[in-house]
């Protein structure tokens, strides 16, 4: 359901430029697996890997599917061997009580929204823990927490040459090898690796045979699908993770046959686009009203903004419109009591996605009823607003002018848009279809704005100064001479303060 400011010749028009940027033939082509990410030459095949879910025939290449097939096969004998408590048999260690997964962007949002959301599926067999970042609060607090001998680390990182997961890694390797009085091989039978880099990952000390693939054409923030998503498998079994890769599925089918007034994606990618390029809005907003999607807006900003946050088309023309806003969210109702306020009355209109449950996995009808009827309130409210003259009616306190002037504060300008999204019940099949929908519209987008919805340079340039930047905080003054002034001053205060100490 939504209320977006659209009337149908608004939308017939955006329709009509969908249809006319070839947004159908653009679709065909990534499911068939065309180079369509032109910066990197590279297919973005994602639907393949769930593609086995589909009702439709598979376009993708058979040399796909098949290594497909074969990965899905390798996570099942893990999943299960840690279901039943055989792991010793495919050389892990003997009991596993806890999984810590390492990786960071969309080597962790995916895969952790996931198993957040999924939490009334676990099958309580292991507990499962995430380390995206390099700050050692958190991997220092694992270590004292976890025992290293019961626990199972997963290193997840498409190109095996990240900065945050190596670090991790590497201190999580210590941890391990002295749990095994320095018996290396020992350690390593902890590990299991998820890259396309396979060499590096082997280089590394992870066992050749508990390297799982990943390609070149998954992206990153496309990939809790792969094997990227064993910790879900892990935490629910693969039956349910094979069940959210059929929700995704059918996501697909229904994006590939429905003509465009039907297709779910597509409407959501016009009434974004409409949002941002003919009525200005710089923000959007997702907002779940289910604590076990409070990740959902997390793993969409770097679905959305990672993919479309681009100043220059695909073949490097310049850009017409404006592309992606600032996505933005949070759980309801705990944001109705923070910045609520702002998306009723503020200056800038914020579109907003609400996202609800029909069916709670939960008894408590009441706290149910109430979380929709919030949600329900929430859209209405921005809708509909509230006037003057009603304000006016409510200010019973007061001389007129007193009056006047509190009505004036309790005006709400109404005519803020939004769209509700209902899931039936938050299950691995919806949980999978969701996802998908957003995949999808940030693709249909990409295709309107004309810019490759799937590479990423743009974060590039910070990792490369970070590197630059350790030998210069080590003491190397001459690292330090290369920087501008601000990094230069930054450094020295730094430095400064660790000698005080
Ligand atoms: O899986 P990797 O190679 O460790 O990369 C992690 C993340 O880093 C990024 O490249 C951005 O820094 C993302 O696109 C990616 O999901």
């Amino acid at each position: 359901m939504t209320r977006q400011k659209l009337d149908v010749a608004a939308l017939d028009a955006l329709g009509a430029l969908a249809e006319a940027r070839g947004w159908r033939a653009a679709r065909d082509a990534m499911f068939r697996g065309e180079a369509i990410n032109t910066s990197e030459r590279r297919a973005a095949l994602h639907t393949a890997l769930r593609a086995g879910g589909s009702r439709l025939p598979s376009p993708a290449p058979a040399a796909v599917r098949a290594e497909v097939a074969a990965t899905l096969e390798r996570m099942a004998h893990i999943a299960d061997a840690v279901e039943t408590g055989e792991t010793a048999a495919l050389g892990l260690p003997e009991t596993v009580t806890d999984v810590v997964h390492v990786g960071i962007g969309g080597s962790d949002l995916g895969p952790r929204l996931a198993v957040e959301a999924l939490a009334p599926y676990h099958t309580g067999r292991v507990r499962c823990h995430f380390l995206p970042n390099v700050d050692g609060d958190a991997t220092s607090t694992l270590m004292r927490r976890l025992d290293p001998r019961r626990t199972l680390v997963l290193l997840v990182s498409k190109s095996f040459g990240t900065q945050e997961t190596l670090l991790n890694g590497r201190a999580l390797r210590a941890w391990l090898v002295a749990a095994h009085d320095g018996d290396a091989e020992a350690a390593a039978r902890h590990f299991i690796a998820v890259s396309a880099n396979v060499e590096a990952a082997v280089a590394f000390g992870v066992p050749r045979n508990h390297v799982l693939p990943m390609w070149d054409w998954v992206g990153g923030r496309y990939s809790l699908w792969s094997a990227v998503g064993l910790v879900i498998a892990l935490a629910v079994g693969m039956p349910r993770f094979r069940e959210l890769l059929e929700g995704a599925a059918h996501m697909d089918d229904h994006f590939r046959e429905a003509p465009w007034q039907d297709n779910l994606p597509v409407l959501l990618a016009l009434a974004g686009i409409w949002n941002r390029n003919a009525l200005g809005y710089p923000s959007f907003a997702v907002i779940a009203y289910a604590d076990r999607l409070r990740e959902l807006y997390a793993h969409l900003q770097q679905v959305e903004m990672e993919s479309l946050g681009k100043r220059v088309r695909a073949d490097g023309g310049a850009l017409a419109d404006a592309t992606v806003p600032v996505l933005w969210g949070g759980v309801g109702s705990n944001v109705q009591h923070a910045f609520f306020q702002a998306l009723h009355q503020g200056t800038d209109v914020v579109p907003v996605d609400f996202v609800g449950v029909v069916r709670p996995d939960h008894a408590l009808a009441d706290n149910h009823d109430a979380l929709l009827a919030n949600l329900l309130a929430q859209a209405a409210a921005l809708a509909l607003g509230k006037t003057r003259e009603e304000a006016l009616a409510e200010a019973s306190a007061g001389d007129a002018a007193a009056r006047e002037a509190l009505a004036v504060q309790r005006t709400f300008p109404g005519d803020r848009p939004s769209s509700v999204i209902l899931l039936d019940a938050l299950t691995p099949h919806s949980l999978g279809m969701l996802l998908a929908l957003y995949e999808h519209k940030v693709f249909v987008q990409g295709c309107l704005w004309g810019v490759n919805a799937f590479d990423q340079w743009g974060v590039e340039l910070g990792k490369t100064i970070a590197s630059a930047i350790l030998p210069a905080l080590d003491g190397d003054a001459e690292a330090g001479a290369a920087f501008d002034p601000s990094t230069r001053a930054l450094i020295e205060a730094i430095q400064a303060r660790r000698e005080a100490r």
